[in-house]
């Protein structure tokens, strides 16, 4: 018995507030995987004998995400709890969602038709641990094994083969010989999966701690094949001794194609459906990327890398170059440069204007204003009025 504590203890009240209402509850999956294993623990799931309806009736605030699959979000000071009635679950046809759930009363069947043994946990209010499949067992071995039949399992939800990748990175674990047997046979139902629910998993298993040991997997069971742009990469065993964990999914698209250069980041962003935001972020990375390569590290590049960007592409440099950089030292350049953003500029296009009264407006201000800004930038000039128009004086812009 393990007491209570603090997002386990958090959450005791809707536990209690459903006991009292006469149905069973628990903790379950996740949540007790990553406390047994004294990691951060991420959203605190409850399994339930009660009815999506049931809860909805039982709780104030709640909202109903996904009643058809037996899911409602309870809302307790301010967080948000996923409630799911015991269920079994049917294939997942449309790859996302099971086509049908059956209701069941009895928490033993809900945990069969969980992933692994290290997900099918559960605990009860006293912080007794339900383990019907070895799961603690699995923890103690670093082992990711299927409940069950693990070809059942792979067909219900084929991304399962994609999280058993992912957590061996998270957390280092071994794949179980007989998952992998199933891996091997089910791989080719990875083809079906929406493209967002992979991307997903590939962020997660690139950021995991042994993500070398996620790519060798990725790499020996053969799944690239499935996966979009995975397919066209040839680069993966070289990518293997060198990589690094990374945190985005821009990271992860400069790096491909920064290693084979003829896989196109928009065609990457088009693959896998990535927002605009996504895209932006992976070009301006790949751009600072190329310019180190020409230049090395210099006022313009730390001047063009937004300050957010600066620890990813330090990380990009060190699985592309092994060369590692010192992040520290590039965020000291950035705060040494004379200006960090062109208004900081101490000339306009109104003061170029008025030095010039007869030449038309057009884009040659524009122009200008770009290679003052490189010039102050590099240390060529002094950001001052008197010494910037004297450098005009002499540069006149050249008329048209
Ligand atoms: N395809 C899936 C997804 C989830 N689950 C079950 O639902 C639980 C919660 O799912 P999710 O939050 O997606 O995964 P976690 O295991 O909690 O991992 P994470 O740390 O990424 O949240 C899992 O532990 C597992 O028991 C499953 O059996 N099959
Ligand atoms: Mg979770």
């Amino acid at each position: 018995m393990i007491p209570l504590t603090g997002p386990f203890q958090e959450a005791l009240s809707i536990i209690n507030t459903i006991e009292d209402n006469g149905y069973e509850a628990y903790f379950v999956g996740g949540c007790i995987r990553d406390y047994l294993l004294q990691r951060p623990i991420g959203d605190i799931d409850i399994t339930t004998s009660a009815k999506p309806e049931e809860i909805q009736s039982i709780f104030t605030n709640v909202i109903p995400v996904g009643i058809e699959h037996g899911t409602v979000i309870v809302r307790h000071n301010h967080i948000n709890y996923e409630v799911t009635t015991f269920r079994l679950e049917g294939e997942y046809s449309d790859h996302r969602h099971p086509d049908y759930v059956e209701f069941v009363d009895k928490i033993d069947m809900d945990l069969a038709r969980r992933d692994f043994t290290i997900n099918a946990l559960a605990m009860n209010k006293h912080g007794e641990i339900i383990d019907l499949f070895g799961g603690q067992q699995d923890l103690t071995d670093q082992v990711i094994r299927t409940v069950g039949n693990g070809h059942e399992r792979f067909k219900e939800d084929p991304l399962r083969i994609l999280r058993a990748i992912r957590f061996s990175s998270q957390l280092g674990f071994t794949l179980a010989d007989d998952t992998i047997t199933a891996i091997r046979d089910e791989r080719h139902h990875i083809q079906g999966l929406a493209v967002e629910r992979i991307t997903v998993e590939i962020t997660k298993l690139f950021a995991g701690k042994h993500v070398d040991k996620g790519l060798r997997y990725l790499d020996e069971l053969e799944l690239s094949p499935y996966i979009p742009v995975f397919k066209d990469f040839s680069s993966m065993t070289s990518f293997i001794q060198t990589i690094k964990p990374v945190f985005s999914l821009a990271e992860i698209i400069c790096l491909i194609h920064q290693l084979q250069t003829n896989i196109a980041i928009s065609d990457i962003v088009k693959q896998w459906k990535c927002s605009n935001r996504t895209r932006k972020e992976a070009l301006l990375l790949n751009d600072a990327i190329n310019y180190y390569k020409e230049n090395g590290i210099d006022n313009l590049l730390v001047y063009k890398l937004l300050p957010n960007y600066i620890d990813a592409f330090g990380r990009i440099v060190s699985i592309l170059f092994i060369s590692s950089i010192e992040i520290k030292q590039l965020y000291q350049l950035k705060e040494q440069l004379p200006i960090h953003t062109k208004n900081e500029l101490k000339i306009n296009g109104h003061d170029i204007l008025d030095m010039f009264p007869t030449v038309k407006k057009g884009p040659w201000i524009h122009e200008l204003l770009m290679t003052l800004e490189k010039l102050v930038v590099i240390g060529d000039i002094p950001n001052e009025k008197t010494m910037l128009k004297e450098w005009i004086k002499w540069n006149p812009p050249v008329q048209k």
